[in-house]
């Protein structure tokens, strides 16, 4: 008996890096971008490096969720390079912390993010260096967005420009009461580049992608719910606790359970988001496999027959 669970733990172990890498290879590696599109990471990296300001501080908790904190009060959390480059390496450290369920995406100082450093735009605003800056930037945040783990944005204060992207990086949006998205780019003459208009369209489906990024559009709580760009509305803290409490108590509904079931839930809605349905259907088969006769369903057919 012993001998058939070792082979089984083995098999579902195989399964299971099978079955992600699989899903990885299906959304073709990892990166959006890579060398193949004449990207160079570490080039970026050390030009973004020269832009310091600010830091992305993580925070991994025994409760399997983990908080992301956008540091950089002085600039309303606007995102100097180096910590586009911080960043990305909280999001490599997220991708191999392997008991987590769930990440929450905060602002210091109860504000979201304004979006780039405008000191550091100025300075690299060729085409040349804003596309690599975008590219960056948006392989983190795909990255961030394929974690096999539930995300949340905590939405306080203004999330403008890409701080307004980086919240659609996220399953979920939870904003408080006096808070406003807004994707502000067309006053600054541009359009989404981290990403933010392809996550829009999917999150707010075109035509108020549209309404969005065409107008412009602070969106309060109430416009973010009735879009679906909301997921929630913060209560006032006295009654309810802090916003970072909150969105604890709201998100932890959702994670509760062992993390490989958790983190198995992600992956199969993730394939289904993004592959065509042939390929999401034999990811989903893979995932299955890795907790078919898995601990928790072990346990949880064996507390079943009790039931008798
Ligand atoms: C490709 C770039 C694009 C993207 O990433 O897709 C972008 O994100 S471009 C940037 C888009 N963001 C913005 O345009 C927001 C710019 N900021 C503002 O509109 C306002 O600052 C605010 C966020 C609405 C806050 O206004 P207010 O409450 O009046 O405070 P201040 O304006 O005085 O700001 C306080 C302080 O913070 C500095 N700040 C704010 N945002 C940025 C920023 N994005 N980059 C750099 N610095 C920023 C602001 O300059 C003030 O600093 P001091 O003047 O030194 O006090």
């Amino acid at each position: 008996m012993v001998l058939y669970a070792l082979r089984w733990q083995l098999l579902k172990i195989s399964r299971g890096c099978g079955a992600w890498g699989r899903l990885l290879q299906r959304q073709s590696s990892r990166f959006v971008y890579s060398n193949i599109h004449g990207f160079d990471q570490v080039e970026i990296r050390e030009k973004l490096q020269a832009f310091p300001g600010g830091s992305i501080d993580l925070l991994k908790q025994d409760s399997g969720i983990a908080v992301l904190t956008i540091n950089n009060p002085s600039r309303m959390n606007a995102f100097s390079g180096s910590m586009m480059v911080d960043l990305e390496e909280k999001v490599t450290q997220l991708e191999n912390w392997t008991d987590g369920k769930g990440l929450i995406v905060q602002g210091a100082a109860q504000t979201f993010c304004s979006g780039s450093d405008l000191n550091a735009v100025r300075a690299i605003s060729n085409p040349q260096d804003g596309m690599k800056m975008c590219m960056f930037m948006q392989n983190s945040l795909t990255r961030l967005l394929r974690l096999p783990l539930i995300s949340v944005a905590l939405v306080e204060g203004r999330a403008l420009g890409g701080g307004a992207e980086l919240t659609t990086a996220c399953d979920f949006r939870l904003m408080a009461s006096d808070s406003v998205i807004q994707f502000v780019h067309k006053h600054m003459g541009l359009v989404p580049g981290w990403g933010g208009a392809a996550r829009l369209v999917h999150i707010v489906r075109s035509q108020n992608a549209l309404k969005l990024l065409g107008g412009a559009l602070k969106v309060d709580p109430k416009l973010g719910l009735q879009i679906g760009l909301a997921d929630g509305v913060l209560e006032a803290e006295d009654s309810a606790g802090t916003p970072l409490e909150q969105a604890e108590n709201w998100l932890s509904r959702y994670i509760k359970g062992p993390a490989p079931v958790i983190r198995a839930v992600k992956k199969v809605v993730l394939s289904g988001r993004e592959l065509p349905l042939s390929e999401a259907l034999r990811t989903e088969k893979d995932v299955f496999g890795t907790v078919w006769g898995g601990p928790a369903n072990l346990e949880a057919l064996a507390s079943k027959s009790k039931h008798k």
